[in-house]
């Protein structure tokens, strides 16, 4: 395969792609490491090839029908550089407003390193004939089998469109899965330990006009319209937030630790909710945030200096074997954010649609109960237990709770509504579970539930 030059922003796009579809390993950690060996010092060049290779994955099932509308030669039989770069140059002719021209000329430039003619006419022909129809392309007929349907359309797996079909009925699963390719807003939390959230909107609509204050979360922001990296902005550098979607930012209300409390941060990945909790306890008491990876924990310690946060202590490895030396009854709350299959933010994650497998549904719940269970003993009795995933599925949600509650009598499922910020009271359903979807509230999808230690 001839090398790709690495000033080009669609190349490590490609580049990207191809690595992506051999092995299906996580895209943003593809992405990144592509973009580190790139020489891509403009950062709309980076933002442009992330946006190529998410818009790719995020459309890969419509993309690829499209092709085969156009090209005789079936997309399986191509070589992987010659059908990505199709996906590529098919997702800028249909889903951005890059010209035409360019896109088609871009392609056949790249192809040009050390391919023969005959491909290179075979590209641009395929590409000239997507561009013909760009203002009215092809669309699979709605008369097909709903689940074939909607699968292309949104570019699904047929299993996960099968089963949001039987829960949630044609027109809502077609609203989930449109929602799930927006590209998600940019929300950022305030740090009240350093601003309050009108100050920091004060100083933030002096560069982003349009920030507006988000609905639920009292200190979440929206920075619409915000286009680079965020770590361009002084606010950041200055502490004063921190990314976080809005529902991730409910949960930490869920857990609601009171200053001078021990809290456990079982799953705390690159700290979203470790520094929240810190915040809501005025940076004083101790969180101990554990996590299965160093790199994430030295994350979470980045965003820990940035922010002021000095109660929070990390710990890595398995958090199963590492309460073991702790004893029991330690902790006054323990929030276990548990891996899931993410079902919840596929619109920020596109690649989840195509990584999962029906079978994850039975295997990632044992984790997620086995975490809890492993838990329970190092919470005092009174405690607070917070389980919180992203994802929409039953299996991991609901029914882990039931499984624990039915061998852990002591544990009550508390009305959220009393801790949760006002607003938010309409996302707490009858059995006292928070849920929040992308089509119904805009927000990343999750799900979360207090349970109380009986003393
Ligand atoms: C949903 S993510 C956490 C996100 C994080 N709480 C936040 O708000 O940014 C789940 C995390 O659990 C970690 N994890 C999975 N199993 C674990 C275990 N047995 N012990 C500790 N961490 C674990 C994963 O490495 C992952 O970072």
């Amino acid at each position: 395969m001839p090398k790709l030059p690495r000033r080009n922003p669609r190349a490590m796009a490609l580049k990207t792609l191809i690595r992506w579809e051999k092995g299906k390993p996580l895209l943003d950690e593809i992405l990144s490491e592509v973009l580190v060996k790139s020489v891509l010092p403009d950062p709309r060049d980076r933002a442009f090839c992330g946006e190529l290779v998410n818009g790719v994955v995020r459309h890969l099932y419509y993309l690829d029908y499209v092709l085969s509308r156009f090209s005789e030669e079936p997309l399986e039989r191509m070589d992987p550089q010659v059908r990505n770069l199709l996906r590529l140059s098919a997702y800028q002719l249909l889903f951005t407003r890059v010209p035409a021209r360019a896109a088609v000329a871009e392609a056949v430039k790249l192809l040009k390193r050390g391919r023969g003619p005959w491909v290179v006419s075979f590209v641009n022909a395929v590409l000239r004939r997507i561009a013909e129809v760009r203002d009215n392309p092809p669309e699979p007929p709605r008369e097909m089998n709903p689940v074939t349907y909607l699968s292309i359309r949104y570019s699904y797996p047929e299993w996960l469109v099968e089963r949001w079909l039987s829960r949630f009925g044609e027109e809502e699963t077609e609203r989930l899965l449109a929602a799930g390719n927006e590209k998600p807003p940019l929300v950022v939390r305030t740090n009240t330990l350093r601003v309050t959230r009108q100050q920091l909107l004060a100083y933030l609509r002096s560069e982003i006009p349009e920030a507006e204050p988000c609905r639920y979360s009292p200190e979440g922001i929206i920075l619409h319209g915000f286009r680079g990296p965020i770590t361009a902005l002084r606010a950041f550098r200055a502490g004063w937030l921190q990314v976080q979607d809005e529902a991730s930012q409910l949960v930490s209300y869920l857990v609601s630790p009171r200053p001078g409390e021990r809290v456990l941060d079982a799953c705390a990945g690159v700290g979203g909710k470790t520094t929240h909790l810190a915040q809501l306890m005025r940076n004083t008491g101790r969180i101990y945030a554990c996590d299965l990876y160093p790199w994430r924990l030295e994350r979470l310690q980045e965003n820990a200096r940035r922010l002021g946060i000095t109660n929070v202590e990390v710990i890595s490895g398995d958090v199963l074997e590492s309460v073991k030396a702790l004893g029991g009854n330690f902790f006054d709350r323990v929030l276990v954010d548990a891996p899931c299959t993410g079902t919840g933010v596929i619109r920020r994650h596109p690649d989840i649609k195509w990584a999962r497998k029906p079978e994850d549904l039975v295997t990632v719940p044992q984790k997620q109960l086995a975490l809890l269970e492993g838990l329970a003993g190092v919470l005092k009795p009174g405690g607070v237990l917070v389980y919180a995933t992203c994802s929409l599925e039953p299996e991991e949600n609901e029914e882990v709770v039931a499984r624990f509650r039915e061998r852990h009598r002591g544990f009550e499922i508390e009305d959220p509504r009393k801790v949760l910020p006002e607003a938010a009271a309409e996302l707490v359903d009858e059995q006292g579970f928070l849920h929040t979807y992308p089509h119904r509230h805009g927000l990343d999808g999750f799900f979360g539930v207090r349970l109380r230690k009986r003393s």
